[in-house]
């Protein structure tokens, strides 16, 4: 069974300010992007990784990132769209085959080995699985106007996260359809629940699995880096 992996590098990262594209930026002495892509390269479970970057970038991430390690696993460079939707479909179209498919924002360097497995394992049982955390804060919906309409039963809320693993045609089958969708999404998942009427299973995993995304994220991020433990 094959095991895939895309790594989407290629928004604009306008949450973060910065001149460089945010997962270029150097967190614990490398690029964050290289964090990430680590993790996958080294696990015996993975076969392939599909990293998606900007064209006008594919030239600078060849020279600057997969340079500084064995990447052998990176077997093909594939073209961001304009929205993470369309970085994600790209991606989709260049994986022949079957077998599973996670799909991984690469702003998200601190993803541990033993999370990924977990989530594998489920993902092969039921074709669709996500990591999440369950969420600390209450959680309230409100209107446009800001009032509150909602505050949903907390024990049921769970912050999800990425990867997400996903059975290869079901995911693909799910994208060829997306326009159908009338909602926003805001995860690969949704498309899974709202277009193919099939579950999705939530597995748990680390709160340290953050999205660097505001610059007050790659301060954390160093503290993370440094106190990391595998468990
Ligand atoms: N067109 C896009 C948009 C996003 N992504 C990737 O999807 C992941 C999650 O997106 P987010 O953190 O929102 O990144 P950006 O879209 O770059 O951030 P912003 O919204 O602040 O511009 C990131 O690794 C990002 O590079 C992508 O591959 N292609
Ligand atoms: C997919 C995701 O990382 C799950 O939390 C998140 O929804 C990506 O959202 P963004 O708006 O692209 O940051």
């Amino acid at each position: 069974m094959e095991i895939n992996v895309i790594v989407l590098a290629a928004g604009m990262g306008n949450r973060m300010q910065h001149h460089q594209n945010k997962q270029f930026i150097q967190l614990a002495g490398y690029p964050i992007l290289y964090h990430t892509l680590l993790v996958f390269q080294k696990m015996k479970a993975i076969h392939n990784i599909f990293l998606v970057v900007r064209n006008d970038e594919m030239s600078y991430v060849e020279k600057n990132i997969l340079t500084l390690n064995d990447f052998s696993k990176v077997k093909k460079m594939v073209k961001g769209g304009n929205e993470r939707p369309d970085s994600v479909h790209n991606a989709l179209k260049s994986i022949e085959g079957e077998g599973l498919v996670l799909i991984h924002d690469g702003a998200r360097p601190f993803i541990k080995e033993k999370d990924i497995l977990k989530l594998i394992q489920v993902a092969l049982k039921c074709n669709a699985a996500v990591l999440g955390v369950p969420v600390k804060d209450t959680i309230k919906s409100v209107d446009t106007h800001h009032l509150v309409i909602k505050t949903p039963d907390r024990r049921l809320l769970w912050a999800v996260q990425t990867p997400q693993a996903f059975d290869l045609n079901l995911i693909k089958q799910a994208y060829e359809k997306r326009y159908a969708c009338s909602t926003d999404f805001w995860d690969d998942a949704m498309l899974i629940e709202e277009l193919m009427n099939h579950d999705v299973k939530m597995v748990e995993g680390s709160y340290d699995n953050i999205k660097i995304t505001t610059p007050s994220d790659l301060a954390y991020g160093e503290w993370i880096a440094k106190h990391q433990t595998d468990d």
